[in-house]
This record gives structure tokens, sequence and C-alpha cells, in this order.
């Protein structure tokens, strides 16, 4: 023993390779991917459109299995750590289409993620909380108690992005997540996702097409015909 420990990565990719299987065709759209992700990092993946960026974030936020290899948690694999268990306890994710729940109003929707993932706010109410993030992401409390399909896209954007920071969970994946967004509010959101890795020790994965945002980020990855490469931090 030489006194030393090493934590395993908080995700990693084992020879992940993803098959899609249509009626006439199958198409390859991972290859044999390894990648370890760590805490307290920003990471940012780009690549062209259908380079399968979401294909890879599904995988690892677990809401789908890949063809072949494996997908870990803290050295666990997430088919033995079970996909729900990690879904609800330890990754969140922020979807390019928002998936809200259409007959609640923002502030429900955030409540509702906190209560099935168990999130337990330091201080003050699970309420109080939820009025606190969406207030920071500029909803007021008007806006916050409308229903959510009578908010605008940019609206319904932030949201999300205050569902998933609501759940207090160790890896929050986003999928374009500034794309309906002005600048001024892109800025605020790529911001709280530097803090959140940096001061909170969280692993932040964010696909997107924006430059502003990757340059933004620690370590930047490019999905190319299926393969996962990263670019040497300038
Ligand atoms: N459920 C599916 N069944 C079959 N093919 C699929 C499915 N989902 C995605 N694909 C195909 O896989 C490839 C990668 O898609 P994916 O959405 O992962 O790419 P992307 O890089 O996120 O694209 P974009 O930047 O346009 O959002 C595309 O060719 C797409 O048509």
């Amino acid at each position: 023993m030489n006194g030393t420990t090493t934590t395993p990565p908080v995700l990693r990719l084992d020879g992940v390779s993803h098959t899609y299987s249509g009626q006439r065709r199958r198409t390859t759209v991972l290859k044999d991917i390894d990648y370890a992700f760590e805490r307290g990092t920003f990471y940012t993946v780009l690549g062209p459109s259908g380079s399968g960026k979401t294909t890879l974030l599904s995988l690892a936020s677990g809401l789908d299995t890949p063809t072949r290899g494996t997908v870990s948690f803290d050295g666990r694999a997430l088919t033995e750590l079970g996909l729900g268990r990690y879904r609800n306890r330890h990754a969140a994710t922020i979807f390019q289409q928002y998936n809200l729940l259409t007959y609640m109003t923002a502030l429900q929707n955030v409540t509702c993620a906190m209560e099935i993932t168990g999130a337990k706010p330091a201080t003050g109410r699970r309420r109080t909380r939820a009025l606190e993030l969406l207030e920071q992401l500029g909803l007021d409390r008007t806006t916050a108690t409308r229903n959510v399909l009578r908010l605008s896209g940019g609206q319904q954007q932030r949201v999300a992005i205050a569902r998933a920071l609501a759940c207090d969970v160790d890896i929050l994946f986003a999928d374009e997540p500034t794309g309906n967004l002005d600048e001024d509010t892109a800025q605020g959101i790529i911001d709280t996702f530097r803090d959140l890795a940096h001061e909170q020790g969280k692993c932040v994965v964010v696909v997107t097409h924006s430059q502003q945002l990757a340059t933004q980020s620690d370590r930047v990855l490019t999905l190319r015909k299926g393969r996962l490469t990263e670019q040497a931090n300038t």
C-alpha cells in the first residue's frame, strides 16, 4: 500500500457503441467510446448535426442502454445500479424539448421533481427553494404560478433548468440548454453551470452547437463519425 486512494470517475463509458435498427438498415451512431468524466468539471460536447450527441447523452443519463459496452456511475455499471435509481438519485437532465408536465405550473414542475428525487433544501421548504431558483433564472412569482403552456419557449427552458438544478444530483446533463435564450440569460445559465461544477463539485455535461458555451467549459469533447475526441485546452 502506498497510502494514496483513487476515487473512480463519477461517470465512465467503456467500449460504448450504439446502433439503431430501422426497418431497412442499421445505423451505428457511436463506435467504441471510452471516456471518464470527473466531478467538479464542466464538459461540453460539440459535433455536427446527426453526429450522435443526443444519443450519447441518453446513454450517459441512463435513458437508454448501449448496444455494446458499459456506462458506470461511481464504479458501478448502470445496469447493476438500476437505471431508474440512477436517474432519480444521481443524474438530472435538461432536455432539448424541456419535457415539462404540461398540466402543472412552473413551480409545481420544480417541486414535483424535488419530491420524486427526495431533494431536501438546506434551509426552508421545497416550495421556497423552487421559487428562489425560478427567480434566479428570471421567472417571478406570477410567472412561476402560471401553467407552463402559458409560458414562452425561453421561459419553459428556464423552468426545465430550474427543475434540474433543484434536484441535488451528482451529474447534470443538458441538451442545447441555451438554444432559446437571449445572450444575457444564456450567459447567466453558463455561469450557473460553471459554479455548479467548481463550487459544488458537480459533473456538468452539456451538448451544444454553441462555441460561446464551449469556450467557457473546462473540457471540450467532439463527436464525429461515431468517435469522441477531446480538444486540447487553449
Ligand atoms: N430512435 C432512433 N431510431 C433510429 N435512428 C435514430 C434514432 N435517434 C437518432 N437516430 C439517428 O441517429 C443519428 C444521431 O442522432 P442524434 O440525435 O443523436 O444526433 P445529434 O448529434 O444530437 O443531432 P442534432 O445536433 O441535430 O440534435 C442520426 O442519424 C439520427 O437520425
